[in-house]
């Protein structure tokens, strides 16, 4: 699976928020899109996700052929937070509720509310949660959906020591073949991404 954008641009009314950008994103490749505040990294993790389409040039979603661009959600999975999850569910319910849209890679639900810390919680309504908790079930559900690319935006949000190192962890053991991107200012966030897009470069 490869997301190709060929002189891809972005704009708000008159303001460009990235232009001229051809990349090609691999699978089983980590890529970061880093810069400061208001620069661009969720706008461009939206392209790419297929939820907003570029001003200019191109964006292909790769399979073998072109993927039309209806069937595209059906190959990403992402976490970010202006994505809500639905907090009068328990985390149980919400993975359960989840995977009849996007399957699940395998793992059982009690396994993963487990691997994310979380069985204790696993009965209690998320509106219940802390702010951390609340982002392990977010990453959880983008992380073993079984969709071959992975978007997460500002991934560590709320996180502390241990979910910064359950946040590693996960990606280790469960992206290794994904298409990875994480939209970050924090190093420690995308340290293991090979690329990095300073979206500052393509205004
Ligand atoms: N739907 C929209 N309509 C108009 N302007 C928008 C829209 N979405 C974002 N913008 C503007 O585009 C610019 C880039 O926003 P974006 O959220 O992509 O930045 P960011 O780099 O992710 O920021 P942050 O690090 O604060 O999350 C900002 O100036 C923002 O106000």
């Amino acid at each position: 699976m490869e997301i190709i954008l060929d002189n891809a641009g972005k704009r708000f009314n008159r303001d460009w928020i990235f232009r001229n950008l051809t990349i090609t994103f691999k699978e089983g490749q980590r890529y970061a899109i880093t810069g400061p505040n208001g620069s661009g990294k969720s706008t461009l993790l939206q392209v790419l996700s297929g939820s907003m389409s570029p001003s200019s040039g191109k964006i292909n979603w790769q399979q073998h052929a072109a993927l039309p661009h209806e069937e595209v959600h059906k190959y990403v999975s992402i976490a970010a937070p202006y994505l809500e999850i639905i907090e009068e569910m328990t985390a149980s319910e919400f993975l359960h509720f989840h995977q009849t849209f996007k399957p699940l890679n395998g793992t059982s639900i009690k396994d993963i509310l487990e691997i994310i810390g979380l069985s204790h919680a696993a009965d209690k309504q998320i509106r219940f949660y802390s702010s951390g908790m609340k982002q392990r079930v977010k990453l959880a559900q983008a992380i073993f959906a079984s969709a071959p690319i992975l978007l997460l935006d500002e991934p560590c949000t709320n996180l502390d020591t241990m979910g910064y190192e359950l946040y590693h962890n996960l990606i280790k053991e469960y992206c290794q073949n994904k298409l990875v991107v994480v939209s970050s200012n924090d190093i420690n966030e995308y340290n293991f991404c090979e690329k990095v897009i300073s979206i500052m470069e393509h205004k």
